[in-house]
């Protein structure tokens, strides 16, 4: 679960979207894939089955617990976490070679996956979304409807948590209409907010 320390100086076209779950990570994803298509979006692996339309290589690679093992032992992850009963994890190999072009990258992780790579990318940048409100996240969670009620109970767990870490991103995004949700991370992908945050640090 490491990322060595010399990929530091790539991290500053690395953009990091995070939020509990059913906030709309997804449905962020998908419109800015259609109408921003020059975003560029690592796929993950996971070992979690395939929703009904999920597409293999498209929306994740799906991979068994056994091929994820053996992903992490050759070093293969930019960053992997355990999520509610399944693995997840970054290749490392397409987003390298996005950065090493000096193009932006967009990953779409859980929590402890952004917490990785903000610690070996200080200036990547980290981008909250947030729901309206609790009760909104529970109903668009539960309202999905692709998760039993235990699945959806641990997800709420993990979202408590993850709400509560919203201080330590660069930047929160309220997903109030998905359009509104993704202009605005395309904002935030484009070089003058970003440009603006490396000169506060400078
Ligand atoms: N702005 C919005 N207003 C109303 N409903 C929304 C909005 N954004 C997403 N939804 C709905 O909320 C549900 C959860 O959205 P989505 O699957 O995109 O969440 P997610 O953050 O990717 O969740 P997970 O982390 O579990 O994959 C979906 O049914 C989606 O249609
Ligand atoms: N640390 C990582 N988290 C990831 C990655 N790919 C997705 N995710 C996050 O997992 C949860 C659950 O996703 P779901 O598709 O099963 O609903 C969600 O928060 C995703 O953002 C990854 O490569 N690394």
């Amino acid at each position: 679960m490491s990322i060595d320390h010399h990929h530091a100086a790539l991290a500053q076209r690395l953009t990091v979207l995070s939020g509990p779950s059913g906030v709309g990570k997804g449905s962020v994803k998908a419109l800015i894939q259609e109408y921003y298509p020059w975003v560029w979006l690592s796929v993950s692996c996971t070992t979690r089955k395939p929703r009904p339309g999920e597409v293999d290589g498209a929306d994740y690679h799906f991979v068994s617990t056994e091929q994820f093992e053996s992903m992490i032992a050759a070093g293969e992850f930019l960053e992997w976490a355990s999520y509610a009963g399944n693995l997840y994890g970054t290749p490392r190999g397409p987003v390298e070679e996005r950065l090493r072009a000096g193009l932006p990258a967009l990953l779409e992780i859980e929590l402890q996956g952004a917490r990785q790579v903000r610690r070996a990318m200080r200036d990547a940048q980290l981008v909250f979304l947030a729901p309206p409100s609790w009760d909104e996240l529970v109903r668009r969670l539960t309202g999905r409807g692709t998760e039993d009620e235990a699945t959806i109970a641990r997800r709420l767990d993990a979202a408590r948590q993850e709400l509560a870490a919203e201080a330590e991103f660069d930047h929160t995004v309220t997903n109030v209409s998905i359009e509104q949700a993704a202009a605005e991370l395309v904002e935030l992908l484009s070089s003058p907010a970003l440009a603006a945050k490396l000169a506060s640090r400078l």
